[in-house]
């Protein structure tokens, strides 16, 4: 059955000094309508390349991104980023920060609704009283509500989450989590997000995808998280299927640390023997 979005043997080749390096190659994923779905490898195995193509930012070199029945061809209003730092205008108010986005994707709405429309996801993310306070003045956490706010406030079909707590105290990142779960029960956006964090994952994902390290890298696990929604953090904690499902994934890290420590020695190996047979060479 087609998915809401479907990414078909996605493929990333990036060039570099020493030739063209296969960073990504056939990642495949369906993702539904609504579904939240998290993205954890180890660091450098390609998560931000995937999500940034997805997003329409990072050009593609094989296969296709399909967002409800439209292959992407750049970025669109229809895929909402917020990355791990907001990139805010310091010096403009978080309701204008917002703003910037809505006047562009609905120049034909009223000014008052377009207002009304930034208001309305700054409240949700719990910047009622800061709606006029300059970026400059906002403290890191409340920034990065600014930046949810932005991404909800152009009503996207899909939202790409790169590491957005990754630079927040855990209590900050623990209400922020919270925060964003509860305005995509109301939004049902289709969401992806990157994190490095095994429990974020659990907490907030509907399925988990497990990259294989790279080059090459792929999805190699899918991980389906049982927990039912809304979702009480001290519930999902106590769950009996909790650390089961935690132990999987990081049995699934660990192999994967495994395979690269082979392969770095068999590289190692390899380059040694080239030297040696260099040196025996006759001049
Ligand atoms: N523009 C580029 N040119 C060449 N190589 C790149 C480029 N961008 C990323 N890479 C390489 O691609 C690989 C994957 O990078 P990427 O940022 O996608 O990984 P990641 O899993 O998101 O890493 P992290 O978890 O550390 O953020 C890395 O080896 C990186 O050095």
């Amino acid at each position: 059955m087609p998915g809401y979005i479907e990414i078909f043997n996605l493929g990333k080749t990036y060039d570099t000094p020493n030739g063209p390096a296969i960073i990504v190659e056939e990642f495949n994923l369906n993702m539904t309508q609504g579904e939240y779905i998290c993205l954890l490898g180890h660091s450098g195995c390609g998560k931000s390349t995937v999500l940034t193509m997805v997003a329409g930012l990072n050009p593609i070199t094989t296969g296709g991104v399909v967002v409800e029945n439209r292959e992407i061809d750049g970025p669109g209003p229809d895929r909402g980023v917020v990355f791990q730092s907001p990139c805010l205008m310091p010096w403009m108010t978080a309701m204008d920060n917002v703003m910037l986005g809505v006047n562009q994707v609905y120049p034909h709405a009223s000014k008052s609704e377009r207002r009304d429309m930034a208001g309305y996801y700054l409240t949700l993310v719990g910047l009622g009283n800061s709606l006029h306070t300059r970026a400059a003045d906002l403290s890191q956490g409340m920034q990065q509500r600014v930046g949810i706010a932005r991404a909800f406030a152009l009503r996207p079909k899909m939202l790409l989450l790169d590491e957005p707590f990754g630079m927040l105290d855990s209590l900050t990142r623990m209400e922020l989590q919270e925060v964003l779960l509860e305005i995509l029960v109301q939004d049902k956006v289709t969401t992806m997000m990157i994190t490095h964090d095994v429990d974020e994952a659990l907490f907030m994902s509907d399925r988990v995808v497990m990259m294989t390290n790279g080059p090459r890298a792929r999805v190699g696990k899918l991980i389906d998280i049982p927990f039912e929604r809304p979702r009480n953090r001290t519930e999902v904690l106590e769950h009996n299927a909790y650390y089961d499902i935690r132990g999987d994934m990081i049995g699934f890290l660990e192999e994967q640390d495994h395979k690269k420590l082979k392969t770095d020695a068999a590289k190692r190996e390899a380059s040694r023997d080239q030297e040696e047979q260099s040196c025996l060479a006759p001049a």
